[in-house]
């Protein structure tokens, strides 16, 4: 049943602190010397101490002041703070690409200290390892390059990636972000140099989920680009050829899917920024067969529905009025689909199989409707019948201004890719809703990608919106000195949480039911005087509580549903013995923290 009622998040919420920090364990390390310092898994930078310098012969490589892990994150705000100041009135890109630079170059050097900096800053830092700026990273990756993250599997590696996969040095992988880069945001086709998207992902896994950063695993199958542009780049890195197609391309996919279990069985690969096709294909080839989940499709899902949910909420409506509501999804792909499968099913849940929502769905060529002769099979379930828009004057191609201005919906939700698609005038017509607050979710990224700004939805749309877009804009100032509150509705408050419950259940597989949860979850976390403030989602500086949350809910779950088999040495037996509260501590205690742990070197 969906949860109304304050959840236990929002009350754990009031009281923020820090994961166990208790005094870290030893960490084993098979190297010494200055191998260690040119490993960003171990090295301390000067924050080695004098014995373990001794220990690790490291003595002489370092200059001889040993700087703490408080002093060295201060250097590096500091650094940080200044590169702001020197940029200042510059090129946003070129501002956005600085930022990048300085991070990465943490990231390449030392990672504990990165996460720290990334968790404790991550409202600051996520624009710029996540979305927009990963965007524009992905679009210069070729040339950005300077030391490799993450592996690398090519059309041209066909067959030798069983043996492939043991090049990775870590021994135990328990997250894997995969992608083929033929849609990455709304920036289409970027080849291999949408490895930036894993990447970017995998540190949202581990500032979020505190997944250990040695244990996951940035994944780039190139099967080649029809990308024009990077095929005549001299400077492009990846398979200069078209892509693959068909049972070609499905092998290289099988092949990869069939070595990575073969090393880590229990490994959770999450699809990311493929194009919609491959998209539903995989996940259909590979969701009763391997641990893994399509963030693209039910991430996404997941996440619009918990705002969705929250609007019914933000009109004094109970939750079971969401059967009730007029969604236009603007953008039929792998996302806009996603939707509305899942609200489908929660139509169904609430007011029963028969019950006939009002969702319209639009592509590029308008209106979808059986009249159509090429309605994509994923789609057909949602396209309209004659009879239910001939009475509205709308037809087949039904542009979305005629949708809007005829239907007054409560809710206008885009994933189209396509930037500036709510336009003044579609704006304008959602002052027409039939809603008391009606909702517009911009979600396309990167920001350049959004159907409108937030600016342009309260501007045009009127201030009592609730708005929502998929990468972050600033809350807008109002008349009156009142603040129309902007959200970020972004697959980013829910695949953590996803891959985290799944990893401690031990499940072989991703259920509907593990994935609701997540959602509903999510729903469930905001009370009811931030719904009255148009708070659909929380704050990402609670971005942890969240994923410990969710991971608990989608681990709960997966005991009741009899797929958890248990992670390490808590077996399932355990699992099901714990209480709600019980769960949500063992899912806190195997968080990963960055601290400096103790060097101890073994042959
Ligand atoms: N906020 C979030 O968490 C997420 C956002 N997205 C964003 O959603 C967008 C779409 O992603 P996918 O569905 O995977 O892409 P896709 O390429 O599978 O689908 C795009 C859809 O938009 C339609 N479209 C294109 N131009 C249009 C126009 N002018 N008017 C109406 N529809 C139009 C296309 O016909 C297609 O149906 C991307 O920008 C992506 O960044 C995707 C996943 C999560
Ligand atoms: C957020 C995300 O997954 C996307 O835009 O594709
Ligand atoms: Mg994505």
């Amino acid at each position: 049943m969906w949860r109304v009622a304050r959840s236990a998040a929002a009350t754990l919420r009031q009281s923020p602190r820090r994961f166990s920090t208790a005094i870290p364990g030893p960490c084993i390390v098979h190297k010494r010397g200055a191998d260690i310092l040119h490993d960003p898994w171990f090295n301390k930078d000067t924050g080695f101490p004098l014995t373990e310098r001794d220990r690790l012969g490291l003595r002489g490589l370092l200059p001889p002041r040993v700087i703490s892990f408080e002093h060295q994150y201060a250097r590096f705000m500091e650094s940080y703070r200044s590169l702001e100041k020197n940029t200042q009135g510059q090129h946003d890109n070129f501002v956005s690409l600085a930022k990048w630079r300085i991070l990465n170059r943490l990231h390449d050097r030392n990672e504990t200290l990165y996460y720290r900096v990334l968790i404790d800053n991550i409202k600051d830092f996520a624009p710029i390892i996540y979305t927009p700026t990963v965007g524009l990273v992905c679009q210069n990756y070729s040339g950005l390059f300077r030391r490799p993250r993450g592996m690398y599997f090519s059309a041209k590696d066909k067959g030798e990636m069983m043996s492939m996969i043991y090049n990775w040095p870590a021994q135990e992988v328990d997250m894997i972000v995969l992608t083929d880069g033929s849609r990455i945001l709304g920036l289409g086709d970027l080849g291999v140099q949408g490895i930036g998207i894993p990447i970017g992902k995998l540190d949202m896994y581990v500032a979020a989920a505190g997944i250990n950063p040695q244990r996951i695993l940035p994944v780039m199958l190139d099967v080649g680009t029809n990308n024009q542009r990077l095929l005549e780049d001299r400077l492009y890195l990846g398979l200069r050829q078209p892509r693959l197609e068909g049972e070609e391309y499905l092998s290289i996919v099988d092949e990869f899917m069939e070595a990575v279990h073969a090393r880590w069985p229990k490994a959770i690969v999450q699809f990311e920024d493929f194009q919609m096709k491959w998209a539903f294909e995989t996940l259909e080839r590979y969701r009763k067969r391997f641990c893994m989940f399509n963030d693209d499709i039910q991430g996404t899902a997941g996440v619009a529905l918990a705002g969705l949910l929250g609007t019914v909420r933000a009109q004094g409506q109970p939750l079971t009025d969401f059967a009730n509501q007029k969604i236009v999804v603007v953008g039929a792909g792998s996302a806009g689909l996603g939707v509305l499968k899942m609200a489908l099913q929660a139509v169904s849940r609430m007011a029963g199989p028969e019950a006939n929502p009002h969702f319209f769905l639009l592509d590029k060529d308008g209106l979808i409707t059986k009249e159509r002769k090429d309605v994509d099979p994923g789609a057909v379930t949602f396209a309209k019948t004659q009879g239910e828009i001939e009475g509205l004057g709308l037809s087949e191609g039904a542009s979305l201004i005629e949708v809007v201005k005829t239907v007054k919906p409560h809710v206008l939700l885009g994933l189209s890719g396509v930037g500036g698609v709510f336009n003044e005038e579609v704006l304008k017509a959602m002052r027409e809703s039939d809603s008391t607050k009606p909702a517009i979710f911009a979600m396309s990224n990167p920001t350049a990608n959004a159907e409108c700004t937030a600016i342009e939805a309260f501007k045009h749309a009127g201030e009592n919106i609730a708005f929502a877009s998929g990468s972050p804009f600033a809350d807008v100032n109002l008349e009156n000195v009142k603040v129309g509150h902007v959200n970020q509705a972004n697959n980013m408050y829910l695949f953590p949480g996803i891959g985290l419950g799944a990893l401690l259940s031990g499940s072989r597989i991703i259920t509907d039911g593990m994935l609701q949860a997540a959602a509903e979850c999510l729903a469930s976390y905001i009370t009811d005087e931030e719904i009255q403030r148009g708070v659909l989602y929380p704050s990402i500086d609670s971005i942890r509580d969240i994923t410990a949350e969710v991971g608990a809910a989608v681990l709960r779950t997966a005991v009741v549903e009899e797929v958890a088999e248990g992670h390490g040495e808590v077996g399932s037996r355990e699992l099901s013995n714990m209480s709600k509260e019980e769960t949500l501590q063992y899912v806190k205690d195997n968080m990963w923290y960055p601290v400096y742990s103790p060097l101890v070197h073994e042959k």
